[in-house]
């Protein structure tokens, strides 16, 4: 029974996993923002579900370090805890989902009840848990809604076995396939900078665009996370999924309308044009610890005592793809991403190409459009203008919009928080459909396979720099040009 999204009525939100990193860190702290912030239903009943045994009590400490609570919200944060509950139970056992059933039954007042499931959960126990729930806690007076985060599979054959499960159990308008980069400012910012600016859309081409480089960076390793990363690696982890999302973001063509699926729609399209990535496209990195004297001390991959002796595992890749439709046929789309790196940062680069009949005697730099999802989103457009002044010399220089700045009093809110909001409202807008889910493994498949069969050797990269030496070469071979002599200033505040 969908639609009944009215606020008014009892809602249950099931956290199943709750005694994971997940839940604790992110969902808990998530879930009381919403609460604190008068978003959810008012009668929303919040059930945690773990194998367990532990009390509500337990759970509270746990997730206390994550939890941010300001002056005067003790209050509150208690009735938060009031309104949950936690149950113990096992993951492959219908009658423990069944006193799951009869628990949430008991707040469930009225002719109208909601419930949302979040799994919170690992891979290998994520079919008995659809299965049960399907089988047991079904709400029968109301919508069932459920979030899943990835692992979508590992490729496309366990992407489309998982995907034929959940279609035999729930609709599509039931199915919440979590990709928090959707839920990102800046990647929901794509579709209306690209589409209600019409400084932008006439030159968003391969007439006018060299290169797109979309990149992802983390200062830190995988530090004791070694077992769960090694089996994936960070194309799994990041690339085939957030920064395919952005990419499709800012490829696709303008949807009909701002209605979910007609947006899914237009992002499976561009999908579609991209044909599965070659290996001679893919330039793959593994990090080492830093040598002696070089700042505090770090382990390589292979020194985490979690990893398997020898893996090559790539913990930093460069892929390029191309789309092959009439506005993008040649334009370099550069995917990035790497862990133990120089810095935290998510953002997009989109180049321009060199001034046609430059009257500039080549000192025209490119314009370039930066949209950083983080550290502190911000969008700038790097321009040539004339130095002020009696010179008449090029000054590179930007149009700057940095969201600290020019949005002082605004919070960003956390990408969990809106999408998990979005589901208490019903809108898939920045969710994956299965669809969009075939496509991104479609892509990524055959190069996994070949780079795992062939054991490819991951170049070797030092904790804390910029990432393997060769990977610059290779943005330069695909047409992005890093001149090196851009200065920011940065503006003092007034
Ligand atoms: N609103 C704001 O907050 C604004 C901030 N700025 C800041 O000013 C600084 C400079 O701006 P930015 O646009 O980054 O300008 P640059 O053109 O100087 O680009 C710098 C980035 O280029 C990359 N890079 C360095 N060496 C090479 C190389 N050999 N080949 C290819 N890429 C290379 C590095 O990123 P990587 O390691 O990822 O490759 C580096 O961060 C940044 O810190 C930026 O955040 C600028 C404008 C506005
Ligand atoms: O999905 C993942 O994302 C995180 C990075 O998320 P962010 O919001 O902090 O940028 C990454 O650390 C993790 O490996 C990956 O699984």
């Amino acid at each position: 029974m969908e639609n009944k999204t009215d606020f008014q009525y009892p809602h249950t939100f099931v956290l199943l996993g709750a005694s994971g990193d997940l839940a604790k860190k992110k969902i808990y702290p998530t879930i009381w923002y919403l609460y604190r912030d008068n978003l959810l239903p008012k009668n929303t009943k919040f059930i945690g579900y773990a194998r367990t045994k532990q009390s509500l009590e337990d759970i509270k400490e746990k997730s206390k370090k994550y939890i941010k609570v300001r002056p005067g919200e003790e209050k509150k944060l208690e009735e938060f805890w009031k309104a949950n509950d936690y149950v113990t139970g096992s993951y492959d056992k219908r009658t423990d989902y069944e006193l799951l059933n009869q628990h949430i039954s008991k707040f469930e007042k009225g002719p109208t009840a909601n419930r949302i499931f979040y799994l919170a959960v690992p891979p290998t126990v994520f079919e008995d848990v659809t299965v049960n729930i399907r089988n047991a806690c079904i709400a029968i007076k109301g919508y069932t809604r459920v979030i899943i985060e990835k692992p979508f599979g590992r490729d496309d054959e366990s992407s489309d076995k998982l995907s034929s499960h959940l279609a035999s159990l729930f609709k599509e308008e039931q199915i919440y396939r979590i990709d928090h980069y959707l839920g990102k400012e800046m990647v929901q910012n794509l579709l209306t900078l690209r589409f209600a600016n019409q400084i932008f859309s006439p030159s968003w081409n391969r007439e006018n665009i060299a290169s797109v480089l979309i990149s992802f960076k983390e200062p830190f390793g995988t530090e004791g996370r070694g077992g769960y990363f090694d089996s994936f690696g960070i194309i799994r982890d990041v690339m085939q999924n957030h920064l395919l999302q952005i990419l499709s973001l800012v490829a696709m063509e303008k949807p009909v309308t701002l209605n979910p699926n007609d947006i899914r729609d237009e992002k499976v399209k561009v999908l579609r044009h991209i044909k599965p990535i070659q290996l001679e496209n893919v330039l793959v990195g593994q990090y080492v610890g830093n040598p002696n004297g070089q700042g505090e001390e770090k382990l390589g991959y292979l020194d985490d005592p979690t990893v398997p002796k020898g893996s090559v595992t790539p913990t930093y890749a460069i892929t390029v793809l191309y789309i092959d439709n009439s506005r993008w046929q040649g334009v370099p789309f550069i995917l990035r991403c790497g862990k133990a790196l120089n810095e935290r940062k998510a953002e997009v680069r989109v180049q321009y190409k060199n001034v046609p009949g430059d009257i500039f005697e080549g000192h025209a730099k490119r314009n370039e459009l930066v949209i950083r999802v983080q550290p502190g989103e911000a969008l700038y457009l790097k321009l040539m203008s004339k130095s002020p002044g009696m010179k008449f010399d090029l000054l590179e220089t930007e149009l700057d919009l940095t969201y600290s700045v020019r949005y002082k009093e605004t919070d960003v809110p956390d990408a969990y928080e809106r999408l998990i909001l979005d589901v208490f409202t019903g809108t898939q807008m920045h969710f994956v459909r299965n669809d969009e889910l075939k496509e991104a493994w479609r892509i990524f498949t055959p190069v996994l396979k070949e780079l795992e069969e062939k054991h490819i050797k991951p170049l070797s990269y030092v904790y804390g720099s910029r990432g393997p030496p060769e990977a610059d070469a290779k943005l330069a071979e695909c047409d992005f040009k890093y001149s090196g002599s851009y200065k920011w200033q940065k503006p003092t505040p007034s």
